[in-house]
């Protein structure tokens, strides 16, 4: 018998609201558990997804006020599943900045929060498109990597952006992540162009699971994701994939001793050497 751990990765397209948001992904999140996942990730932005242009501070809750957040440690609760909210859009905390915090929060079976993580590397950019993000204008970076502790080990937090950072993913599997979750609310054009690429080279570059929920589709305000949600394992295969953006329930299982076989194979990530600058 196969051993391993099952996991789903839910894919939304998350409505403009926090009450709307929690409507929209729960029927998803009962139907993985459902169907045997113990360890369930969902996107970026999952309590609200809107552009961002609009954000006004009075859209914002504090985490523990939050609508979808209370809702969705409620629902880990009662299914007995551990929980990644990819992340809520909620107050910062920093007194005196008014932005949000774009913050993974992990839940256990109890509906505890174990962990959290602001996402460090935030996105403006500006698209050939046309389109353009200034995320930092309404979202305060976080400062700080994280590694959260589950019963499978190691989990490194990343969010969307962030899969863009090798040094980031490469310090999170030294630091002893098995798996990396890289929740993401990606761009269509950037979506199609680099998505999988990227998710597939940091699980090369890592020697870890990569465990990227995404969201997808035309949402309400008009913006449009890349959702195509993906599980690559340590040797860089895609084990798991949404082939579509429709809303969904994408599950993998997950053979963890493939990171230290691969590890062994292939030690790069203890082969770092320091070099003088390039001159
Ligand atoms: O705004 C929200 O509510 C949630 N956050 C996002 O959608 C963020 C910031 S605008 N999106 C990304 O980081 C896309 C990255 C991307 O597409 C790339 O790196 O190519």
């Amino acid at each position: 018998m196969t051993q391993g751990l099952d996991i789903a990765l839910i894919q939304t397209r998350t409505p403009a609201t926090a009450a709307a948001g929690l409507a929209h992904v729960e029927p998803l999140i009962r139907q993985a558990a459902a169907e045997g996942a113990r360890f369930i990730l969902t996107p970026e932005g999952s309590n609200f997804l809107e552009q961002r242009r609009g954000l006004r501070e009075e859209a914002l809750s504090d985490e523990g006020e939050d609508a979808a957040v209370l809702g969705l440690q409620a629902l880990a609760a009662e299914l007995g599943v551990w929980l990644l909210i990819g992340s809520a859009i909620v107050r910062s905390g920093v007194p005196g900045d008014a932005r949000a915090a774009n913050r993974s929060l992990l839940v256990d079976p109890t509906g505890a929060i174990t962990a959290r993580y602001d996402k460090l590397h935030v996105f403006d950019v500006d698209l050939a498109g046309g389109e353009t993000y200034r995320e930092s204008a309404s979202v305060r970076p976080g400062d700080a990597a994280k590694l959260a502790d589950t019963p499978w080990g190691r989990l490194g937090l990343t969010i969307c952006y962030d899969v863009r950072f090798p040094h980031l993913h490469r310090a999170l599997a030294k630091a002893g992540a098995g798996m990396i979750a890289v929740p993401a609310a990606f761009t269509r054009p950037t979506g199609e162009a680099h998505w999988e690429t990227l998710l597939r080279a940091r699980a090369i570059e890592t020697g870890a699971f990569v465990l990227a929920p995404a969201q997808g589709g035309r949402h309400e305000d008009g913006r449009q994701t890349w959702g195509r949600s993906l599980v690559v394992d340590p040797w860089g295969v895609v084990i798991a994939k949404a082939d579509h953006d429709e809303p969904g329930v994408l599950h993998a299982r997950l053979d963890l001793g493939a990171v230290d076989r691969v590890r062994a194979s292939i030690p790069a990530l203890s082969h770092d050497r320091t070099f003088d600058p390039p001159q």
